[in-house]
C-alpha cells in the first residue's frame, strides 16, 4: 500500500518536534512492513515519543480499526498535537504523559515504535520536559533508548515487535546484542544516509516468533 503522510498542524504546538527526515523514514518502513503488520494480526500498538503523532497515525492507517493505539510522550504539548493530528485525520489515539511506558502493564503490546531522542549530547543536556527532550540522547546518543532496552521483552506479547529509529552513533550493533541477550532477532528494514546522520529503523523481534 501507498502510505499517505498523515495531516498535521504545530501551530499551537511551538515545542513539539516538526517530522523531520527520521519521522519520514519510520513512516516509509511502516509502510515497507505493511504485509507483516497486517500479518501480525495486532490488538494494541503504541508509540512512545509521539511528538507530533504522525507515525502512530501512519500506523493507525495501515492497519485501521482491528487495533487499538496509544500513545506516550514526556512532553505535555506533544501529547495535545498528537491528539490533534488523530483527530485531524479520523483515528483514535490515546496518548499519555509519562515517561517511556512505566505505567503500563506488562506483556501489554503487540506493536512498539520508537522514535528516541538519539542525538549525541553531554548527560546533562537531557533534562526538563520541553523540546530538547526530543533530540537530547546523553552519552553515544543512548541514554533514553538503554533505559527501554531492558524492559521491552516484557511490555511485549510473546508475538510482539518493537521498531525503533537509531543512528550509526548510537552503536546500533549493541542495541542488537543486548536484545539478543533477551532472545530478541533483530532486522535493519530501511536505512538511509542524509548530510550528517546515517540513520537506521530497526525492528527487534522474538527468537522463536
Ligand atoms: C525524535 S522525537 C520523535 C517525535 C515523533 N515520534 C517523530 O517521529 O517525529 C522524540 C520524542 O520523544 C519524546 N521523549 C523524549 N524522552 C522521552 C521519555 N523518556 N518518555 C516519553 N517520551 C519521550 C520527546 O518529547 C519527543 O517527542
Amino acid at each position: 500500500m501507498v502510505l499517505e503522510t498523515p495531516k498535521y498542524n504545530l501551530d499551537k504546538y511551538p515545542e513539539v518536534y516538526d517530522p523531520r527526515e527520521d519521522t519520514f523514514l519510520f513512516l516509509d518502513a511502516l509502510e515497507a512492513d505493511t504485509m507483516f503488520l497486517l500479518n501480525l494480526k495486532p490488538k494494541i500498538a503504541v508509540e512512545i515519543g509521539s511528538g507530533s503523532g504522525i507515525v502512530i497515525t501512519g500506523l493507525a492507517f495501515i492497519l485501521q480499526k482491528s487495533c487499538l493505539y496509544f500513545s506516550t510522550d514526556i512532553n505535555y504539548q506533544a501529547c495535545l498535537a498528537t491528539k490533534n493530528s488523530a483527530s485531524l485525520n479520523n483515528v483514535s489515539v490515546e496518548c499519555s504523559n509519562m515517561d517511556l511506558l512505566t505505567g503500563f502493564n506488562h506483556n501489554m503490546f503487540d506493536i512498539i515504535l520508537f522514535n528516541p531522542p538519539y542525538v549525541v549530547t553531554d548527560s546533562e543536556e537531557i533534562s526538563g520536559n520541553g523540546l530538547n527532550c526530543a533530540w537530547a540522547g546523553g552519552v553515544n546518543g543512548r541514554e533514553i533508548i538503554d533505559k527501554l532496552l531492558c524492559n521491552i521483552s516484557e511490555l511485549l506479547t510473546s508475538k510482539g515487535v518493537c521498531y525503533m529509529v537509531l543512528l550509526k552513533e548510537n552503536k546500533p550493533e549493541e542495541v542488537v546484542n543486548v536484545m539478543s541477550r533477551f532472545n530478541f532477532n533483530s532486522e535493519i528494514v530501511l536505512q538511509r544516509k542524509i548530510p550528517g546522520e546515517h540513520l537506521y529503523i530497526y525492528k527487534f523481534f522474538r527468537i522463536n516468533q
